[in-house]
């Protein structure tokens, strides 16, 4: 490291040399050690003593110590201090290299050795400690001398700027004795260092171009000032010795001129003796170091001659030696290589920890900003929890001394408290002992208890048993009953078919009774209905009267509650309606007062949704579909016929023109069964048609609303279905008819509230239904004369009531209490319709043969047992 430093230090020395600067090769310089010396410790002393407030430790390290010069503040100081006026400072703003610059102006200025900038700047400490050392030492030589540095200054500035011939002159007369040059080549070949002896020389163009301007006015002050007092000062001082040699002989020029002209006399010679004595010292101790060198020389010649003498002998050796030297010199200079890759890794290595350095330089200052900044939050937070902690401590405080306050209180409470609880307690304690002696006695009733309980148990076991062989016995008794009622349940409805038959015989009109919702509006409260039977019995209640005397029993086929279904009324219907395809006339009609739901049964209230068809939509429906199944034995033509009676006259109300046209009725059933044969006839080949004509029958109907019924037929409406089927195989034809009849709605006039064209509407619809009662009257007493032709209805329905024509009446009832006598009158009128015997009906066949009437007589033979 030594070495390389010491290489490095030439390198540089020969580098300034060529920069024209003159900075001695290391091994100029006066004593190696002393260059490379790493002791600071005296340079660093010097340096405090220089500046005071420096105060660096005297153990400091080089870096510390470039640290502090690296700014240029405090060379410029120390070379202020030990050569006022040479630096001019410009202020602590100029910039570090700047004043560096000017303190190696300086250096230069004074001839003394000094490094480059760049050494300073990268940390590389030997030329700038060796300048420092140089500084130091030259100025130690010179023992503080101020007076003689101020002198030596001017003196020099003089020289420098004194008359160009003069100086020129000066240094002519030194080349020419070629004395100032053996003078340096002298002090060069002694070690001494030559910038103690040099001075600043013309060689450095930059420093005398510096240095010109400012020394012109000095120049001619000295031109004023060089009076004899002056040189006379000049020759007390012993400053001449630092005087360079040169400088010396421009002096003796200028004495020489001076004494020419005879301008100082005295003062000159003595400057001119002291003066020549210097320089004869100087030639003196030139030659004693010539000599010294000489010497010197001499004795290195001689040590090198006795090498080169021993190198020759070890060369006139064996080639094997040499051959080992060479090849350890090549081993060394591999080494060599080796350790110069080191050390430039070694160097690189350093100048990324300078980088590293400096950047955690960077980031510590940066790190402590920021702490300095956290220490500042910290305190002002500091601050405020303070001031919150006051505050909590001021209430925390308070609420303590509430908080004694409150157990205090509450202190008092417990004692009243326990006071409290004491008297409790003792009243509790009696209390105890009552209990206990209760519970004693409770304890041995239920003692007892259990006992009887027991004996209570065992006879409970006891009826248990006997209940279940009870019970077992029972059971078998219960499955014989059950399978009696089974038994009679089959024979009620054995009965019931029986009891048809019977009637289909007998003729007997079928009267089915619907009782009608109560509407909304009306109270359900006050109902007529007291019961329902199931065979057709019904009770009717009277309101007005209370007990046995107010109810009333009748009987019909069957009895149609207010939840009966469209369907299941029809379902009960259907039987008929398959008989009219077999040849039969049929007759439905429905009867009862206005609202009832003669309308409602018979057509539906709205022929739109399937489920509330009426009986009339639903029979011609079947007929369609039974003719339909029938089609491969039968063929079937359907033809339907609508008129309405009103107010005694007969009206097509299917006729397109002819609604208004009155139409004859023929009093006897014509073979055909037409009554009304004037009435359009249309021909129906399927429901849909069906369903068409019977919109427009309804349509062309007369209604009104009456004070019981919002819309009210004023008409009987007669819808009859004319059937002629054909039997494929025998060719037989046959022929049935349906009359669906709607009456128009029996009502006590006074009922109606209606007046006018009304109330003559409802005295012919009364006159023709007690037309219709005198008939059935006529017909149950089996009278010879039956009164039909008192009204167009029973004219009509003539061929239906008393011919050989299977007939249904449903007798609709209004539940509602008011109507109590209605409800009466028209059970009574039903009462006695179910008991007209007609005789049994008779298919309307054609060409009837033997064989079919001998099955009747055989059927009608069988079930007269059952009747
Ligand atoms: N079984 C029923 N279920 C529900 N509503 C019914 C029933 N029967 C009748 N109604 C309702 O009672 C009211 C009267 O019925 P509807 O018009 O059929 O009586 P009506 O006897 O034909 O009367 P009118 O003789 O005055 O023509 C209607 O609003 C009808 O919808």
């Amino acid at each position: 490291m030594k070495s390389q430093k010491a290489r490095k230090l030439g390198e540089n020395g020969i580098k300034d040399s060529l920069n024209g600067n003159h900075i001695p090769h290391v091994e100029e310089k006066e004593g190696h050690e002393a260059m490379v010396d790493g002791n600071i410790e005296p340079l660093v002393e010097w340096l405090n003593h220089m500046i005071p407030y420096l105060n660096l430790p005297l153990e400091a390290s080089e870096e510390e110590l470039r640290r502090c010069l690296i700014d240029g503040t405090v060379l410029c100081s120390i070379m202020s201090k030990l050569n006022p006026g040479l630096i001019e400072m410009r202020g602590n703003t100029e910039p570090g290299p700047e004043k560096i610059k000017k303190f190696l102006a300086a250096m230069d200025e004074m001839g003394l050795p000094r490094f480059v900038l760049a050494d300073i700047q990268q940390g590389y400490m030997v030329p700038v400690l060796q300048c420092l050392r140089t500084l130091k030492a030259h100025f130690d030589y010179n023992g503080g001398k101020e007076s003689f540095q101020n002198h030596s200054r001017k003196l020099w500035n003089l020289l420098l700027t004194n008359s160009k011939g003069v100086h020129q002159q000066a240094e002519g007369i030194a080349r020419s004795k070629g004395v100032h040059q053996q003078a340096e080549g002298i002090a060069r070949s002694k070690g001494v260092h030559r910038s103690v002896i040099s001075e600043p020389s013309s060689t450095f163009p930059h420093d005398a171009a510096h240095k010109f301007p400012e020394e012109l006015p000095v120049k001619q002050g000295f031109c004023a000032d060089l009076s004899d007092s002056n040189i006379l000062d000049l020759m007390k001082s012993n400053g001449l010795d630092n005087v360079s040699t040169r400088t010396l002989f421009s002096l003796v020029n200028r004495i020489l001129d001076d004494s020419f002209e005879r301008k100082t006399g005295q003062i000159q010679h003595i400057l001119m003796k002291k003066v020549v004595q210097v320089i004869e010292q100087r030639f003196s101790f030139q030659a004693e170091n010539l000599k010294d060198q000489n010497n010197l020389y001499s004795i290195h010649t001689e040590k090198y001659q006795s090498k080169i003498r021993a190198l020759e002998t070890l060369a006139s050796g064996t080639t094997k030696e040499i051959e080992v030297l060479l090849s350890k010199l090549q081993q060394i200079k591999i080494e060599k290589t080796e350790i110069e890759r080191k050390e430039k890794v070694e160097e690189l290595d350093l100048i990324r920890l300078k980088e590293e350095k400096n950047h955690s330089d960077i980031e510590k200052l940066a790190l402590r900003q920021e702490l300095e900044l956290a220490k500042k939050v910290h305190e002002e937070h500091y601050l405020i929890l303070e001031a919150q902690a006051k505050e909590s401590k001021v209430e925390l405080e308070k609420r303590l001394e509430e908080l004694e306050c409150f157990l205090t209180e509450s202190r008092n409470k417990v004692k009243e408290l326990e006071s409290f609880s004491k008297s409790k307690s003792q009243g509790w304690k009696k209390k105890e002992g009552t209990y206990c002696s209760v519970i004693n006695y409770q304890s041995k009733a239920l003692q007892e208890l259990r006992a009887a309980s027991e004996s209570i148990k065992h006879e409970v076991l006891k009826t248990k048993r006997s209940y279940l062989e009870n019970f077992q016995f029972l059971g078998v008794k219960l499955s014989t009953i059950a399978n009696a009622a089974e038994n009679y349940h089959s024979v009620l409805a054995e009965n019931r078919k029986l009891y048809n038959e019977v009637q289909d015989l007998k003729g007997n009109i079928r009267v089915y009774c619907r009782i009608r919702p109560f509407l909304q509006g009306q109270s359900k409260k006050q109902t007529t209905i007291q019961h329902i039977g199931e065979n057709g019995e019904l009770v009717v209640t009277n309101p007005s009267k209370q007990g046995k005397d107010g109810h009333r029993l009748f009987k019909f086929n069957k009895v149609f509650g207010p939840t009966a279904s469209q369907e299941n009324v029809y379902l009960d219907t259907q039987p008929l309606i398959r008989s009219v395809l077999d040849g039969y006339n049929v007759c439905i009609f429905a009867y009862g007062q206005t609202g009832s739901g003669k309308t409602y049964t018979m057509s539906g209230p709205d022929l739109s949704s399937k489920e509330d068809w009426g009986v009339n939509y639903r029979a011609l429906h079947d007929l369609f579909q039974i003719s339909q199944n029938r089609k491969s034995c039968f063929a079937y033509e359907v033809g339907v016929q609508m008129v309405e009676i009103y107010n005694e006259q007969v009206r097509d109300l299917l006729s397109n023109n002819g609604s208004q046209k009155r139409l004859g009725i023929w009093n006897a059933a014509r073979p055909n069964g037409l009554a009304v044969p004037d009435a359009s006839m249309h021909c129906v080949k399927s429901s849909t048609d069906v369903l068409e004509l019977m919109n427009i029958g309804l349509m062309n109907r007369a209604m009104s609303a009456t004070a019981l019924n919002e819309r009210s037929s004023r008409s009987h409406s007669v819808l009859t279905v004319h059937i002629r089927g054909m039997d494929l195989e025998t060719g037989a034809v046959l022929h049935g008819n349906l009359h669906l009849i709607d009456l128009a709605g029996s009502e006590r006039v006074d009922r109606s509230e209606v007046t006018g064209d009304r109330l003559r509407e409802a005295q012919h619809i009364n006159r023709s239904l007690s037309a219709l009662g005198d008939v059935i009257f006529a017909l149950a007493q089996k009278n010879p004369h039956v009164p039909y032709r008192n009204s167009k209805l029973t004219q009509v329905l003539q061929s239906s009531l008393g011919g050989q024509a299977k007939t249904l009446m449903f007798v609709q009832l209004n539940p509602d209490a008011d109507s109590y006598s209605e409800t009466v009158s028209t059970l009574k009128f039903a009462e006695r319709v179910s008991g007209i015997e007609l005789g049994a009906a008779r298919s309307n066949k054609e060409g009837r043969d033997v064989r079919e009437l001998m099955q009747q007589a055989c059927f009608l033979i069988k079930s007269k047992p059952c009747s």
